[in-house]
C-alpha cells in the first residue's frame, strides 16, 4: 500500500514493535520485534541499541556513498522517531558502514529531472530529518568516519558533538555553491551556530570543503582521532555527556536551538516552495548535470 511521506511519519509513532522496510516510497511492515532485541535493521540502516547504557549506534549503510535519497531519509526519520520515543534510549551515535564516506549529502539524482511534486516530497523529508535531529532530546554524536560534504555535513552539525577520523583524504563542509546551488537559511544558521558568522560566510560563499585539521581549527568538528578509534571515542564522549543532569541539558539545548528550529517550523511550506522553484529552474538543472558529469570524469 502506497503511503505519503507525511503519513508514514505520522503513523511511525505507533509502530514501535514493528520491523520497518522502506523501498521506493513504500513502507512495508512485518511483525518482528524492534524493542525487545538490542539490534534492528532496515534496508539501509543498522541500529545497535545497548539497553544497559541507553546508547544507540545508527550505522548508515546505503551504498555506495550514503547519499540521502527520499527512501533513505524516510528510513532515518522513522528510526529517529522510534529512538526518540524510547525512554531507554538517551544517546545516539551516528556513523557510517560505507568505506571512506560518512554521507555524500543529498542524493543529487533526487534533485535532477524530477517533477515539482516529487522535489517537494523530497525536500519535506530533508526538513523532517533536520527537525528531528536538531530538536532531539537525546545526546547526539556524529562519528564521522569518512567524507561528509553538504547534506552529510548538515547531518553532522545537527548533532551535539562531532568526532572525525584524522585522515587528510577526508573532507567536510557545506559545498553547495560548488554545485551551483544555495544552502537554504536553516543549513546556514546551523553552520553559524557551529562555527560563527564569519567562518560561515567564507565557507558558504566559496563552497569550502575542509580537511579534518582545518575543520577542527574552525570548530566545524570537535575532536580528531585515528580512524579506528572514531566509534570508541564517540562512546567515551557519550558517557561524559550522559552524566550531566538530563533535564538541565535538554532545556539548555532547546534554548540554544529553538529560534532556528521555530523559523523553519513556521515556514515549512514556503521553504518547500522556494526549493522547488529554485531547483527546477533550467539553469540550476544544468549546473547539477555538469556537476554529476564532473563526478563521473573524476572517476575515469
Ligand atoms: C534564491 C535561492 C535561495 C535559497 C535556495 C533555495 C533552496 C535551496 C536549494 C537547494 C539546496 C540543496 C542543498 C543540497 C545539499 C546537498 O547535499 S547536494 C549533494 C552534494 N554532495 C556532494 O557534492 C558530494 C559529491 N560526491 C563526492 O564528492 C564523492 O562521491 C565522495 C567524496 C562523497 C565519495 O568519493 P568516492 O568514494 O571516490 O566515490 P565516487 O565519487 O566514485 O562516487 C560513487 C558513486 O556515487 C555517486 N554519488 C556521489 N555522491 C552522490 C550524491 N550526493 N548523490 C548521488 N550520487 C552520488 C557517484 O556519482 C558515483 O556514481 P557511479 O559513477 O558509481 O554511478
Amino acid at each position: 500500500q502506497k503511503l505519503t511521506f507525511s503519513l508514514k511519519i505520522a503513523i511511525s509513532s505507533s509502530l514501535s514493535k514493528i520491523h520497518l522496510n522502506v523501498s521506493h516510497g513504500r513502507l512495508c511492515a512485518s511483525s518482528t520485534s524492534f524493542s525487545q532485541r538490542n539490534n534492528s535493521s532496515s534496508a539501509n540502516l543498522k541500529v545497535d541499541h545497548d539497553q544497559t547504557t541507553g546508547v544507540a549506534v545508527m550505522h548508515m549503510q546505503s551504498p555506495p556513498v550514503n547519499s540521502l535519497s527520499l527512501d533513505f531519509l524516510t528510513e532515518i526519520c522513522i528510526t529517529l522517531e522510534k529512538l526518540e520515543m524510547d525512554k531507554g534510549c538517551r544517546g545516539l551515535i551516528i556513523t557510517s558502514s560505507q568505506p571512506k564516506v560518512f554521507s555524500a549529502g543529498l542524493d543529487i539524482l533526487e534533485m535532477y529531472g524530477k517533477s515539482p511534486e516529487r522535489c517537494g516530497e523530497f525536500w519535506k523529508a530533508v526538513q523532517e530529518m533536520w527537525l528531528k535531529l536538531y530538536g532531539s532530546n537525546m545526546v547526539t554524536i556524529a562519528a564521522i568516519n569518512g567524507s561528509s560534504p553538504a547534506g552529510g555535513c548538515l547531518m553532522s552539525i545537527t548533532c551535539d558533538y562531532r568526532i572525525m577520523a584524522d585522515n587528510p583524504r577526508y573532507s567536510i563542509g557545506l559545498n553547495e555553491t560548488m554545485l551551483g546551488i544555495v544552502a537554504p537559511f536553516w543549513f546556514k544558521e546551523t553552520m553559524v551556530n557551529t562555527v560563527g558568522h564569519r567562518n560561515t560566510e567564507i565557507s558558504l560563499e566559496l563552497g569550502l570543503l575542509y580537511k579534518p585539521a582545518e575543520a577542527l581549527n574552525i570548530g566545524l568538528v570537535d575532536q580528531l582521532v585515528p580512524e579506528d578509534q572514531v566509534l570508541s571515542a564517540a562512546t567515551q564522549t557519550m558517557t561524559k555527556w550522559l552524566a550531566i543532569p538530563e533535564h538541565a541539558r535538554q532545556i539548555t539545548k532547546s534554548m540554544m536551538r529553538k529560534s532556528t528550529i521555530e523559523k523553519l517550523r513556521s515556514n515549512r511550506e514556503a521553504d518547500i516552495q522556494n526549493f522547488v522553484n529554485f531547483i527546477t529552474k533550467e539553469s540550476i538543472q544544468k549546473s547539477l548535470r555538469m556537476y554529476m558529469e564532473m563526478l563521473k570524469q573524476k572517476k575515469a
